[in-house]
Order: structure tokens, then C-alpha cells, then sequence
């Protein structure tokens, strides 16, 4: 695999599937690799047989990468610290980390979700908790399926930050023939986009396993689109952002794809699981069922109606039987497509 960057030292703090995807496009990109992850069984594997079983089976890892279960180790000279944890356990861990956090470092979010009990997004509970400059944080989201990364099937992808030189910066990092970031710096667009579109992808994924159609799917994407944008316009996003990577583009993936989690967790809610069986089926994360109250919360906050994230939390948290969701989506007031 060529190269395309000058070669940095990464810290990637997570061994799950996108932390472990990521990590071979910044190899492939040129960089040395130092993943963290909390179980020895996965950093041993990583370490030794250059491989993570259980997260991406029949993966070769490059030898420019390593793990370690010990933090100071991974993050020790990182000069860019890369977060792919799931989004509600950030804040704790970050606690634990920021003693060992290079103050220098570029810190890059991957995960796409809203914190419980306070909205924030990822970028900003890095920023508050590991008191890092805002101007030396970055998201990347988009369209990235780890499944098909690994493959090195070719896809885009955004980096945005609030710092053009970050974003360049970063974007430089993990360009790959296969993997081909853009730049922005509507970090909030970018991360509302990737949250919002697992909650949608749940409410999808519940039409499939209900028997519904393509039409019934489209729909629902379109109109998650209308409200994610209403909430990020609302947030100080750029509308033009939610027709980009980080919009369309992800909800495109997520929603019609079975190797999202988020997907397939709805479609197994849709075909009358509940929600703690499907959790107990699914070991990886599927970031909506939690995003979906934490996003709910936060539109409530700021008056913006969000229908479809309403009703899916009303499924995993309350309950609802996901017939209902239809007819109370179907039954709501008519109105204007734009407003
Ligand atoms: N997978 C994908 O295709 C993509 C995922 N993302 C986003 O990336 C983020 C990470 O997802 P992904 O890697 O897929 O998730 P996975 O479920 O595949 O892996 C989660 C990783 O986090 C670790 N972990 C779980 N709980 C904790 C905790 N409390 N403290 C510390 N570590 C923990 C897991 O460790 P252990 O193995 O020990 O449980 C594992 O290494 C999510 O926000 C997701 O939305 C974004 C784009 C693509
Ligand atoms: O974010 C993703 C693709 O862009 C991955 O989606 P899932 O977490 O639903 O698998």
C-alpha cells in the first residue's frame, strides 16, 4: 500500500471495529500506530498475531501497528491522539487519560454520538475534559462502514474542524488511495449528522422488520434528514453540511446497509425482539439507542420537533411497540414539506 503522508506517531485509543479500521487507513497512510485498548485477550492479539478476531475477522494489521493496554504507553510522544470509544463512556475515560494527554497532540473524534445528561457532542467533551483547544480538535465522519473499510473499498469521508490547518492537517494523516477525506468546518453539521443518522437508521431498520418496502425506508431517511438539519440550522450548522458526507451520505450507508449495528438492531426491534434481547445478542455498540434520548433531550432544549427520533426513543426506552411508531408518524398533522 502506498504512502501519501509524512510519517506521525498515532495514538488510537480504542480496539474496537472503527478504532481498529482507522488504524490500518493511518498505516496504510504512512503513520506508526500505538492502539489502546482495556483487554489484554484483543491488545495481545494485536500485538502478536496482527490481527482482532473478534472485531474484524480475517483482518491482517500492518506491523506499524501495536497495542497496549497501558495508556501512558500509547499515548507517550503521540503527536495525534485519536478517540474511538463508545460516546457514553468518553467522559470517564477521558477523566482517566488526561493526565497522559500530549498537550501538543491533534486530538481526532471518530465517534458519532450526544452525551446523556448534558447534549455535548463529542468534540466537546474532549475539549472540556481533557482541556484541549478546541482549534486542535477534529471529527471524521461520514459514510464508513468498518466492514467495508477493511476491504479497502474505496469511500469519502470529512474531516472537519474548527481550524483549517487541523482539519488539512488530519485529512493529510489518513488520505489513502481507498480513503479519501475532505475538509470543513462545520464541526457542529458534521457531528450531528453522524449522531442523528443511527437513531434514523434504527427507526429504518424497524420499517424493514416490519415487512415494509423501499418507499416506507426513503421516507423515513428523507424526513430524518429534514429534522436532523432542522436541529443542526438550529445549532449554528450550515444546511448545505447535512447534504454532504456527513449527512446523506451516512444515512445512505447506515440506513440501507446490514452491517450497520444500528440498522440491524432496528431490524430486529421491527420483527418483535426487545430491546434488552437484542443488547444481549449484540456485543459492539449501536450508538442511537442511547443518542436517541440524549438527542431528544437536546432538540427539546432548543424547541426543534425531532418526530422520528421521538418515537424511536419511545421504542427502546419506553417500550412502544414499533407498529405504533408508523401510525403515529402517518396520524401526525399534515403540513408544508419545508417547514
Ligand atoms: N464501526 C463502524 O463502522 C463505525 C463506527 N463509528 C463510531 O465509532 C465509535 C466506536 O465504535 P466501534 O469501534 O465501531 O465500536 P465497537 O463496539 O466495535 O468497539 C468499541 C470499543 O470500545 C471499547 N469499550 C467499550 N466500552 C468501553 C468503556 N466503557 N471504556 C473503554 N472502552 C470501552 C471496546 O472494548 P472491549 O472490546 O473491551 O469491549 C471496543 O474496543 C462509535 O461512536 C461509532 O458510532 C464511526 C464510523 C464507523
Ligand atoms: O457510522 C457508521 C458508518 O458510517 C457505522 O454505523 P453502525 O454503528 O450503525 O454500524
Amino acid at each position: 500500500m502506498s504512502t501519501t503522508g509524512t510519517s506521525r506517531r498515532v495514538a488510537v485509543l480504542g480496539t474496537g471495529s472503527w478504532g481498529t479500521a482507522f488504524s490500518m487507513i493511518l498505516a496504510d497512510a504512512g503513520n506508526d500506530v500505538t492502539m489502546w485498548g482495556r483487554r489484554a485477550e484483543v491488545t495481545d492479539e494485536i500485538r502478536r498475531q496482527h490481527t482482532n478476531g473478534q472485531y474484524l475477522p480475517g483482518l491482517t494489521l500492518s506491523r506499524r501497528i501495536t497495542a497496549t493496554q497501558d495508556v501512558a504507553e500509547a499515548l507517550d510522544g503521540a503527536q495525534v491522539v485519536v478517540l474511538a470509544v463508545p460516546s457514553q463512556s468518553l467522559r470517564a475515560n477521558l477523566e482517566r487519560w488526561r493526565p497522559h494527554l500530549p498537550g501538543d497532540a491533534l486530538h481526532v473524534s471518530l465517534m458519532k454520538g450526544i452525551e446523556l445528561g448534558t447534549g455535548r457532542r463529542m468534540s466537546e467533551v474532549i475539549c472540556e475534559v481533557g482541556d484541549v483547544d478546541p482549534e486542535r480538535v477534529s471529527v471524521v465522519t461520514g459514510p464508513n462502514l468498518a466492514r467495508e473499510i477493511v476491504r479497502r473499498d474505496p469511500a469519502a469521508s470529512v474531516v472537519a474542524s474548527a481550524s483549517k490547518d487541523t482539519a488539512e492537517a488530519v485529512a493529510h494523516a489518513c488520505a489513502t488511495p481507498y480513503f479519501r477525506p475532505y475538509t470543513e468546518t462545520d464541526v457542529v453539521g458534521c457531528e450531528l449528522g453522524g449522531a442523528t443518522k443511527n437513531v434514523v437508521a434504527l427507526a429504518v431498520g424497524m420499517a424493514e422488520g416490519l415487512g415494509m418496502g423501499d418507499n416506507s425506508k426513503a421516507s423515513i431517511i428523507t424526513r430524518g434528514l429534514a429534522e436532523t438539519t432542522r436541529l443542526g440550522v438550529r445549532l449554528g450548522a450550515k444546511p448545505l453540511t447535512f447534504s454532504g458526507l456527513a449527512g446523506v451520505g451516512d444515512l445512505i450507508a447506515t440506513c440501507m446497509s446490514p452491517l450497520s449495528r444500528n440498522h440491524s438492531f432496528g431490524v430486529k426491534l421491527g420483527q418483535g425482539m426487545t430491546v434488552d434481547e437484542v443488547v444481549a445478542e449484540t456485543r459492539q455498540v449501536a450508538e442511537g439507542v442511547k443518542s436517541a434520548e440524549s438527542i431528544l433531550a437536546l432538540a427539546g432544549s432548543v424547541g426543534v420537533d425531532m418526530p422520528i427520533v421521538e418515537q424511536v426513543a419511545a421504542v427502546v426506552h419506553d417500550g412502544r411497540d414499533p407498529s405504533e411508531v408508523v401510525t403515529q408518524l402517518m396520524s401526525r398533522a399534515r403540513k408544508e414539506e419545508r417547514r
